[in-house]
């Protein structure tokens, strides 16, 4: 297990390695990596290509949104490594008897903690059908910057004590980068967006950006009400077609497009030399979301600059991002007055990018996309909202529940405080 910082060269240094012990012996298929995005197995699969040509290293990318026999086929020529998402190679093994993993050695797990997590998107039952379609005996390899919180879990069910290393740093951020926060109302929001974004594009020309936001729906009206802004902007987010998707990053990347506006699907792995500016549309409700989405800037030690917007509803969020992270944000600095002269346009703006999405069948078809996904993992869609209903409600309680201990106790402490000085006082 590897823990090291964002932008640090963790593909490198396990990608060397296995290439390394594929030289003394090369057979396919000889090494499996697992990464939870589909543009995240492309970026490894170039890393091998680029390191491995001296090798003639033949890889194979498995992800979702592709075409599968195509896929079936380059499987069936035993490639040295396989590249894949959770979904898809499960799908593959499930169906298709025409390769083997039998053989493996080595199986890397990249963002491990992502993968392993059981959350919405949970690979649980994938990575069970995968491993059974792999020998027990190989190395496992589980890297990511946020492996903390895995490790313990781990550590109880592994059959051989893990070797586990992790750089050592007080503060889990890179550095290099200038960490900060802008205080807004939450109804003015898009006002400093779009502020901060001009200001960028005019003081520092040549600067990539990327903005987070919380929802596909979201990243889609930011983006229009961007672009009638003029600003050369590209979204990404799970509701595209994947080639869409690989198109969006493709002209991101090489700089056609300025400014990236994308989900969580972004968040991790992704490495764009180029990107100077992260921008959180909205503070991101864990830390660790909060880790990987600023570390897409000043990777591999270059500088950067993460600016988080924080509404009065985030508060605690950010108190608890810098307890996580180890430092405390800096408030950024914006001319109130420039941002009052934009607030009407802007919120006029929006508006009309909403009815005009509104108008398109965006919001159904996530519905269909999400009813067309259960069915094909063999759920019934109507059981499943009301178990997720279900699920939401329990959850609510919990956090009052807990809501309500927290509160007790602080004022408990406060109490307690107050009683000590009283006390002093009176002494
Ligand atoms: N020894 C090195 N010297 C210079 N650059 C390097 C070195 N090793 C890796 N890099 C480069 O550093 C960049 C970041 O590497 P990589 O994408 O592997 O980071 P990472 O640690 O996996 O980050 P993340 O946690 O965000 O996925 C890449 O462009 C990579 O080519």
């Amino acid at each position: 297990m590897g823990c090291a910082k964002t932008g640090s060269g963790k593909t490198a240094a396990f990608v060397l390695p296995i290439l390394q012990k594929l030289s003394e012996d090369p057979y396919g298929i000889f090494c499996l990596v697992l990464t939870p995005t589909r543009e995240l197995a492309y970026q490894i699969a170039e890393q091998f290509r680029v390191l491995g040509k001296p090798l003639g290293l033949k890889d194979c990318i498995i992800v979702g949104g592709m075409d599968m026999v195509s896929q079936a086929l380059e499987l069936s020529k035993k490639p040295h490594v396989v590249i894949a998402t959770p979904g898809r190679l499960a799908d593959h093994i499930r169906s298709s008897n025409t390769f083997s993993m039998k053989r493996i050695k080595f199986l890397v797990m990249d963002e491990a903690d992502r993968l392993l997590e059981q959350g919405c998107t949970d690979f649980t039952e994938e990575l069970q059908v995968i491993l059974g379609a792999i020998p027990a005996k190989r190395q496992t390899l589980l890297f990511s910057a946020t492996l903390t919180d895995t490790l313990q879990e781990l550590k109880s069910v592994a059959m051989n004590k893990p070797f586990f290393w992790e750089s050592t740093s007080e503060v889990k951020t890179v550095e290099q980068l200038d960490q900060k926060y802008l205080l807004v109302p939450e109804k003015v929001k898009d006002a400093y967006l779009v502020h901060l974004i001009q200001k960028f594009q005019d003081e520092h020309e040549d600067w990539s950006i990327i903005i987070f936001t919380s929802t596909c729906k979201d990243c889609q009206i930011l983006n229009m009400m961007l672009r009638r802004f003029n600003f050369p902007s590209i979204a990404l987010h799970s509701m595209m077609k994947q080639k869409e998707r690989f198109a969006a990053l493709g002209r991101f990347k090489s700089s056609f497009y300025k400014i990236l506006i994308a989900t969580d699907l972004a968040s991790r792995g992704l490495d764009i030399p180029t990107v100077q500016v992260v921008i959180n549309h909205n503070t991101p409700g864990l830390p660790k979301i909060y880790i990987h989405r600023v570390g897409r800037t000043a990777r591999a030690g270059r500088s950067g600059l993460a600016i988080t917007l924080v509404t009065q509803y985030d508060i605690h969020l950010v108190h608890s991002i810098e307890e996580q992270i180890k430092m405390k944000l800096i408030e950024y600095a914006v001319k109130e007055s420039e941002v009052l002269n934009i607030l009407t346009q802007v919120n006029v703006t929006r508006r009309a990018c909403e009815i005009k999405l509104e108008g398109t069948d965006f919001d159904e078809k996530k519905e269909i996309n999400k009813r067309k996904q259960l069915i094909l993992e063999g759920k019934d869609p109507d059981l499943e909202a009301k178990r997720k209903a279900e699920l939401e409600k329990l959850k609510k309680q919990k956090k009052k529940f807990k809501e309500h201990i927290r509160d007790a106790i602080r004022k408990e402490k406060d109490d307690q405080i107050r009683r000590k000085q009283k006390k002093k006082q009176q002494e």
